[in-house]
């Protein structure tokens, strides 16, 4: 099945330096596909290159049949839906318009009522009418990820939607986000805590110093080597409850 996001081999440079040098993955229909990788790794870096934002030196960035590029905003704004890792909004609107900016292409009445069932869907249907400045940061954080719950596409993009969350939230997201991509959607997620990859995750792709290093099934693609190599964890996977759990220490101080 084709993707509805692939990057490949994919080169960046920031600030005159070179950030990406083969970043690779494709996210398809169904399926949820975490991007681990320490900080620093150049997830946020590749995710931007995927969605056209960032221009790549090398190799191809594509949303469906078109190059991410040669997309107007518009266009790829209809193709996923993205939450960055950047929290931040300047209005102190009410959740509920922040959210509704999620449906551009609804009006009054129906886009208020998909922004209040995503804030439903997310935990903070009881701030619907509260300004986003005057939340805690995870509150923000839930009315920032229902904003992209909202949009109609049919790829989702989310940053570190988990960051600063409490446990029983981010399951939930993590919830949400898996019933999007059983649903028939892709959903494209990077995520620090690998467990909860395990857990969430059809396939996990690992990025080291702007690399793919690993791709699949996550328990394979986080096999103890690359824990060892790319993570710097003493670690192996035991089989909990709810499928597998990381169990790990530090190999050895950084530096
Ligand atoms: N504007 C910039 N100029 C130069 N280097 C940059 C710039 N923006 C980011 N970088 C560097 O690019 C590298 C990759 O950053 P990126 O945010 O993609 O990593 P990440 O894997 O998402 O990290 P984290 O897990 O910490 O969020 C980092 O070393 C960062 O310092």
């Amino acid at each position: 099945m084709s993707g509805l996001l692939e990057l490949e081999n994919a080169h960046a440079r920031l600030g005159g330096v070179e950030i990406l040098k083969g970043a690779s993955f494709v996210v398809r229909p169904g399926e949820v596909v975490a991007l681990c990788g320490p900080n620093g790794a150049g997830k946020s870096t590749a995710v931007r290159a995927a969605l056209g934002l960032t221009p790549l030196t090398q190799g191809t960035a594509r949303l469906g049949d078109h190059e991410a590029r040669r997309l107007s905003e518009r266009q790829r704004g209809e193709r996923a839906a993205y939450l960055p890792q950047d929290r931040s909004i300047a209005w102190n609107l009410p959740a509920v318009e922040v959210a509704a900016l999620g449906a551009p292409f609804l009006t009054g009445e129906a886009a208020l009522e998909r922004a209040r069932a995503a804030l439903d869907e997310v935990g903070v249907g009881h701030l619907v009418d509260r300004g986003v400045a005057d939340m805690s940061g995870g509150e923000r954080a839930r009315v920032l990820l229902a904003r992209a719950l909202t949009v109609p596409a049919p790829l989702l993009v989310a940053d570190e939607p988990i960051a600063g969350l409490d446990p029983d939230a981010q399951l939930l997201v993590l919830e949400r986000l898996r019933a999007r991509a059983d649903a028939g959607r892709g959903v494209l997620v990077s995520l620090h805590d690998l467990s909860l990859a395990a857990r969430f995750a059809d396939r996990v792709v690992v990025l080291d110093q702007g690399r793919t290093t690993a791709e699949g099934a996550p328990t394979e693609a986080l096999s103890p080597s690359i824990l060892k190599t790319v993570f710097n964890l003493d670690a192996v996977w035991l089989e909990a409850l709810d499928g597998p759990w990381l169990a790990a220490r530090r190999l050895s101080p950084h530096g």
